[in-house]
């Protein structure tokens, strides 16, 4: 592999103050269960929680990605480079939006956190744990994420949550609670073919966080809404995360999303992706996509991280 230049080193949140950006050229700022007694299954899921928590009192990053390249095969061109020499680091609570050019290696990035694949080069962590294959402490949403089409709409929610054994009573309570604060919980006897395509998102959002994952991988999860059906969710979604302590990284191709959204953006160069620029976005928490639209601090932000991103559509 031409694995050539060191890039960048992304400093924890608590390193950096916000509002300031860091360019990488300067120095480094830095079984399911068996459907058996609730006893047992609720012991193998407070017995997860335990272990989750000793990993975030450890302090260790929630994310690590050091030295990370990834190559493809290409028939009849050979090796691709497709993601080059990334180092980030994402303290545990935090939530990262990557942007940058189609095909920068947005989506690798959160495969290999997703542990679906492994890179060529570095170390893709968690904790300080190497990522060795999938974990069932992620979630993972799509931009179209597909339903099932045959199960109601609290049924696709109530997925994950068979698959681990999740007493019914549990489920449904989990399930209804996350449709209500969707406000979709009138549609949970229906089908997803009944819903439209917002109220469908908003049932995807559900069912992944339904299991409570650590780590949110969000991939253009709203990049097919409408602009306003896409703030509605943002909203929601907003109300979801903010105070909930799980580590988010986010892809989108909407910059103000990004800036909305997001504790801190990260641009990407095109392929093969380098992290040019690490900003942190200061504006206060809570946020609500629908009152902050035009928010002067969020649209300053969003000019500076454009006029790094702009150059790499060129
Ligand atoms: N399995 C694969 N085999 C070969 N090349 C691949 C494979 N997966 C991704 N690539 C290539 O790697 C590069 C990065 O792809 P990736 O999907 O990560 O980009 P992205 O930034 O998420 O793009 P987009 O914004 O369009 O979704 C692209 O050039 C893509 O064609």
């Amino acid at each position: 592999m031409s694995d050539t230049a060191k890039m960048v080193c992304v400093p924890s949140q608590a390193a950096q103050p916000r509002g300031r950006c860091h360019r990488p050229d300067q120095a480094p700022l830095r079984a399911p269960a068996q459907h058996g007694t609730a006893d047992v299954d609720m012991n193998l899921i407070s017995k997860e929680r335990e272990t989750l928590a000793q990993k975030r009192d450890s302090g260790a990053p929630s994310v690590n990605l050091e030295g990370v390249s990834v190559a493809f095969d290409v028939p009849g061109k050979g090796s691709m480079l497709a993601v080059d020499n990334i180092d980030l680091e994402v303290p545990a609570g935090q939530f990262v939006a990557l942007v940058g050019p189609s095909g920068c290696g947005k989506t690798t990035a959160l495969n290999m956190l997703a542990g679906l694949m492994t890179p060529s080069a570095g170390t893709v962590s968690r904790y300080g744990k190497p990522v060795t294959g999938p974990s069932r402490d992620i979630g993972y949403m799509l931009a179209r994420s597909a339903l099932t089409p045959w199960r109601t709409v609290r049924k696709n929610v109530e997925l994950g949550l068979e698959i681990r054994g999740i007493p019914a009573k549990e489920r449904k309570e989990r399930s209804m609670n996350l449709l209500e604060i969707l406000k979709i919980d009138h549609f949970a006897d229906a089908f997803p073919s009944q819903m439209s395509h917002g109220m469908q998102q908003r049932v995807a959002i559900a069912r992944t966080l339904a299991i409570d994952p650590d780590l949110w991988l969000m991939d253009e999860p709203f990049g097919a809404l409408d602009a306003q059906t896409r703030v509605r969710v943002q909203t929601d979604f907003m109300r979801i995360w903010e105070g909930s302590g799980k580590t988010v990284l986010f892809v989108t191709h909407d910059l103000s999303e990004a800036v909305m959204m997001a504790d801190r953006v990260i641009v990407m160069t095109q392929r093969p992706a380098k992290i040019k620029l690490d900003m942190m976005v200061d504006v206060e928490r809570p946020r609500n996509p629908q009152e902050q639209l035009f928010d002067p601090r969020l649209e300053e932000i969003e000019r500076t991280l454009w006029e790094e991103l702009r150059h790499e559509f060129n």
